[in-house]
Formats: C-alpha cells, sequence, structure tokens
C-alpha cells in the first residue's frame, strides 16, 4: 500500500545489516516523514537491538521495527472506535468536520455518510462552507448520492448554518448530522475564529455537541501537516483525526511523527484511513495493522 514497502521489502531481505544498511533504513524512514526525533529514537533502538544480537537479522528487525511503531501509534487509537460502533448516546451525534482546503473533507463526509448508513444511522448533512457554491453543490452531490438531506443556506455565515442544522437534526430526529466547514490554513486568524464561533453556536444550540470535532488530514503534507493538527487542536481541542490519501503514496510515516508530537495532554485520536476517491475507500484506524503495513 504504502511507497515505504517497496523501499524496504529488499531491505529487509537483506542479510547484511551494516552501517549501509542502516543508513539506507534511517534515509528511508525520515523520506516517508517519520519525522527526526521519531527516526533517531527507532534508529537506536534497532541499533542496540543489532549490537546485542537480541536481532541478528533484517527480519527479526523488521519485527522489531513494526512493534516498536505499533506501540507508538497505540496512543493514536482509540477503542471503541466511534465510527465502528453502533451504539451512540446522543441524538443527534454531531461531527463538525474541519481543516485546510482540498484535504477531502468533502468526500470523506461522503463516505463517512454511507459508513454510518450502513449502521442503519440516518444522516443529516448540513454546507458549512458558505463561501463557495462549488463547495455546495459537491455535498449536496454527496448527499445526493447517499440520498441524504444536506442543509445549505446562500449567503449566510458557517454559524448560522450550523445552528439551522443542529434544529432540523433535532426536529427529524436524525441519528447523526456532519457539519461540513470551509477548508483554511491555520494560520488565517479570522477563519478560525470563525471556526471557534461555529463550535460555540453548535454548543448552545445543543449542549454538549459537537460530539466530535475531526479534522481531516492530507496524509501527504509531511511536517506541515503537524503543524495543521497542532493548530487545529489549540484552537478548536480536537476529538478525532481522519488521515487520507494515504492510498499509493510513499509518505505514510507522518502519522510515527504525529504520535511523538501530541505527546502532552488530551490528543485527537485516529479513526479512519482514506484509501482512494471511492464512497467505500475508507479503513479503521488500528496502530498495529497500520504498522505492519508501513514495514511489510
Ligand atoms: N487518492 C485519494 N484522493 C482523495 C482522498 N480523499 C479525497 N481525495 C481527493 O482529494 C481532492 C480534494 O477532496 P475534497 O473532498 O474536495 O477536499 P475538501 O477538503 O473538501 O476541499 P475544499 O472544499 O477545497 O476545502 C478530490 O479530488 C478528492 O477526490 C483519498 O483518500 N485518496
Amino acid at each position: 500500500m504504502f511507497g515505504l514497502r517497496k523501499t524496504l521489502g529488499s531491505l529487509f531481505k537483506s542479510n547484511q545489516l551494516d552501517d549501509a544498511w542502516f543508513d539506507h533504513l534511517e534515509e528511508s524512514l525520515i523520506q516517508s516523514d517519520v519525522g527526526l526525533p521519531t527516526t533517531e529514537q527507532l534508529m537506536a533502538k534497532l541499533r542496540k537491538a543489532a549490537k546485542s544480537e537480541k536481532a541478528s537479522s533484517a527480519e527479526e528487525l523488521q519485527s522489531l521495527l513494526i512493534q516498536e511503531v505499533a506501540s507508538l501509534l497505540q496512543s493514536l487509537e482509540t477503542n471503541p472506535n466511534p465510527l465502528f460502533t453502533s451504539a451512540s448516546s446522543h441524538i443527534p451525534e454531531v461531527w463538525l468536520v474541519v481543516g485546510v482546503n482540498g484535504a477531502g473533507k468533502t468526500t470523506t463526509i461522503g463516505k463517512l455518510c454511507k459508513l454510518f448508513q450502513s449502521q442503519d444511522k440516518s444522516v443529516l448533512l448540513a454546507a458549512g462552507d458558505t463561501f463557495r457554491a462549488a463547495a455546495r453543490n459537491q455535498l449536496q452531490e454527496w448527499g445526493g448520492r447517499n440520498q441524504v438531506d444536506v442543509i445549505t443556506q446562500e449567503g449566510g455565515d458557517a454559524a448560522a448554518v450550523a445552528h439551522d442544522a443542529i434544529h432540523s437534526a433535532i426536529s427529524r430526529k436524525n441519528d447523526i448530522l456532519i457539519i461540513d466547514t470551509a477548508g483554511r490554513l491555520a494560520t488565517q486568524d479570522h477563519l478560525m475564529e470563525e471556526l471557534k464561533k461555529v463550535k460555540r453556536v453548535i454548543g448552545k444550540a445543543l449542549p454538549g455537541a459537537p460530539h466530535h470535532t475531526l479534522l481531516v488530514l492530507d496524509g501527504n503534507t509531511g511536517q506541515n501537516g503537524l503543524s495543521q493538527v497542532k493548530a487545529f487542536h489549540a484552537a478548536l481541542g480536537l476529538t478525532s483525526i481522519i488521515v487520507t490519501k494515504l492510498d499509493g503514496t510513499a509518505k505514510g510515516g507522518v502519522i510515527c511523527a504525529l504520535a511523538q508530537t501530541l505527546k502532552e495532554g488530551p490528543k485527537p485520536a485516529i479513526l479512519a484511513l482514506g484509501k482512494g476517491e471511492g464512497i467505500d475507500d475508507l479503513a479503521p484506524f488500528t496502530a498495529g495493522q497500520y504498522s505492519s503495513e508501513l514495514f511489510n
């Protein structure tokens, strides 16, 4: 699945664990966005294991690396995963979806819609991107594909759409309300303030909501992705992340860097991975499986 696999495939079959071998591995980890501190930490463990002969073949080091990364990523996994459990204590359960332009928010919402419907949940969508008519249309298309209504407003502001949508979802007794928002850079202060307002308005319309504040993150954005997560988390208190575009990328390592970055305090969990543009291309995130896919 990931580009790393191609690079490492032959490396882990090698019989010679010399300096060149370790250098090659280190380079591959950095190139895939694992990030310098995490790479250094992993390399030190592998070198130590090789020296103490706890692992004497490339294959054993591969298993060790998979284990180490899985335990690092464990902190980003959540059980039960709210996307894949049928029970919800909130009606409607409100998902606020945020992220930079083009990260894959609307596509991911389309996928979530289908997923929730497959769990017999009724879904309502809200088009919180009031800036671009094209964005509204795109959400309406996904709504149409899933036969789900979309609350929109021409003009208006995102907070007003969210407010309307909450009341509609309550009166229609929808199980799930997903609120899309316009893409923005975390450095655009006024737009981040707007998001905070949307979140406040949602909380006033339905105390306790949004129950999930979900960042959609393009898995190819490397170190920039880390800054996005930090800034959106600082502004909104993210609960969840979905990492997209992990099909055919050489950059899947960014999730390892994320685990390292979000060490302190309450942190969002990675719920799922986007693995394509199609409506079914969404896979649950589990630390063990991700790590083994990265290095196998
Ligand atoms: N390969 C691949 N492409 C994806 C994935 N998710 C989304 N895309 C593509 O990424 C592009 C942007 O997706 P959108 O869903 O429009 O992104 P957005 O975040 O809503 O964009 P804005 O409305 O501009 O903020 C589209 O071409 C999608 O098909 C994924 O998991 N894999």
